[in-house]
């Protein structure tokens, strides 16, 4: 992450506030053994140590015929060597006896490789003959067979022992798949944090409601809906509440004596009708307030008795980015997520674009990478960088990231890209 250096005085810059609150916010004690086809998405909230090796034996890689390096030796000076065939092994189905001196065995892939052999050569190097009773074997197959062909060790792919998925992973089905390679059947999670949603605002009105003259539907809570379930958290939709401090105070005080996160969004900027802050200040305390961000410089975040209270600035951009680069990674923490996994992907990309900019705020641009006329992929930015043009997010598959301090970009010079699925919400 950039360090924030160049930040307007009064302003916090966004690597600051996440640090503060995630030393102020602590992570959460309350966890839950989950079955595993539950798991995914899910942090992870105890060492996963690997029990047993894997593979268990050392088995066959191929399809083919086990076999004693040292009988090759018996190969004529000329023409080809045949063995007799002692038997099959079979994955799940072994050959329990030690292989016979001067035989091979029929082997496919996943089987336990008989004792005694040491290397497997694939069926299609051999001559089987009509009642697979025996196979030949040329020459110039034998000079190119070495110990430990086609033989996967036991504990190739996983030694006993070692700390297979730390604490704090965020489980990805691959993840899932070695806890379950290793037997287990459950895990320990972080429970989904309850978090309660609202948009605030006398302009709202419900999508499938009626829409009165100059209002607007209510769009920003289902955005933080979305990225509330997209990090696993259990979210209890409260609808819309008016701009009115009765109302807004007994909402919040109720949301908050049953969930761990109050996420809400509108109302916190400094108009007569931007009530949240004086609820909250009303009902508990606010710890921080306006960051170095745009969009979404109007960021509160406060507390009611043990609830967390995020106040998101009610522009729709402005929704979206707080939510995907503060809210998202702050109650990944609260899960108990490492820092790895809260952390944001940028790529190196030059600009396909001119921009010239005030320095102060860490900027994000709504953008797409696009191959320009010489075949080179360039960061592209929305033609308009209102933090109201809800589309741009649409149009956009990720966002150009501007450090404080840079006045502008000339085209060719190097921005940071984020794709969206360099974020943790998607
Ligand atoms: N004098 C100042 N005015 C503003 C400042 C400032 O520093 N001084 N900051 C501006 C910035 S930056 C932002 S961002 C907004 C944030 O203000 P609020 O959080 O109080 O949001 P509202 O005023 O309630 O709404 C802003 C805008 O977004 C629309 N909106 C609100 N909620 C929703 C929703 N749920 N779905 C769709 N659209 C929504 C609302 O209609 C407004 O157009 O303040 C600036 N002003
Ligand atoms: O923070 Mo506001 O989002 O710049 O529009």
């Amino acid at each position: 992450m950039t360090s924030g250096s160049g930040s307007q005085p009064g302003l916090t810059p966004l690597d600051v506030a996440l640090r503060l609150a995630c030393e102020q916010v602590p992570v959460s004690d309350l966890i839950e053994t989950r079955e595993l086809t539950e798991c995914h998405g899910a942090i992870l909230r105890e060492d996963v140590i690997a029990a047993i090796n894997v593979p268990s034996v050392d088995n066959s890689a191929m399809d083919g015929y086990a076999l004693r390096m040292a009988d090759l030796a018996l190969l004529p000076q000329t023409g080809a060597l045949t063995l007799p065939v002692a038997g099959v092994a079979l994955a799940g189905h072994p050959f329990i006896d030690e292989i016979p001196t001067g035989r091979v065995v029929r082997i496919a892939t996943g089987a336990a490789i008989p004792h005694g052999a040491d290397a497997v050569i694939i069926q299609e190097n051999v001559a089987a003959s009509a009642d697979e009773s025996e196979i030949r074997i040329e020459r110039a197959v034998i000079e190119r067979v070495r110990q430990g062909d086609n033989i996967r060790r036991a504990g190739e792919d996983v030694k006993q022992g070692t700390v297979l998925l730390p604490a704090g992973k965020r489980l990805r089905p691959q993840d899932v798949a070695v806890a379950a390679g290793q037997g287990r059947a459950h895990l320990v999670v972080a429970r989904p944090l309850r978090v309660a949603v609202f948009s605030t605002g006398d302009e709202l009105a419900a999508p499938g409601g009626e829409l009165p003259p100059g209002g607007i539907y209510d769009s920003n809570r289902f955005a933080m809906i979305g990225m509330m379930r997209a990090i696993g958290c259990d979210v209890t939709d409260l609808g819309l509440l008016r701009d009115d401090f009765a109302v807004l105070q007994a909402a919040l005080s109720e949301a908050a004596d049953n969930h761990d996160v109050i996420l809400t969004s509108g109302g916190v900027s400094v108009g007569k009708a931007d009530l949240l802050k004086p609820v909250v200040d009303s009902l508990g305390s606010i710890e921080a307030w306006k960051l170095a961000i745009k969009p979404g410089k109007p960021l509160m975040r406060g507390r009611i008795g043990d609830c967390l209270v995020l106040g998101l600035p009610g522009n729709p951009v402005s929704v979206m980015v707080s939510g995907l680069l503060y809210a998202v990674p702050l109650l990944l923490h609260m899960m108990g997520a490492r820092i790895e996994d809260r952390a944001i992907v940028r790529f190196p990309m030059p600009a396909g674009f001119n921009l010239k900019r005030r320095t102060g705020r860490r900027e994000w641009l709504r953008a797409r990478l696009h191959r320009n006329g010489n075949g080179q992929m360039v960061a592209l930015p929305f033609h308009s960088s209102s933090s109201g043009v809800l589309s741009s997010m649409v149009w956009a598959e990720g966002l150009i990231e501007l450090a404080e301090d840079r006045a502008g970009v000339q085209q060719g010079e190097i921005v940071d890209y984020i794709p969206f699925a360099g974020l943790q919400a998607f």
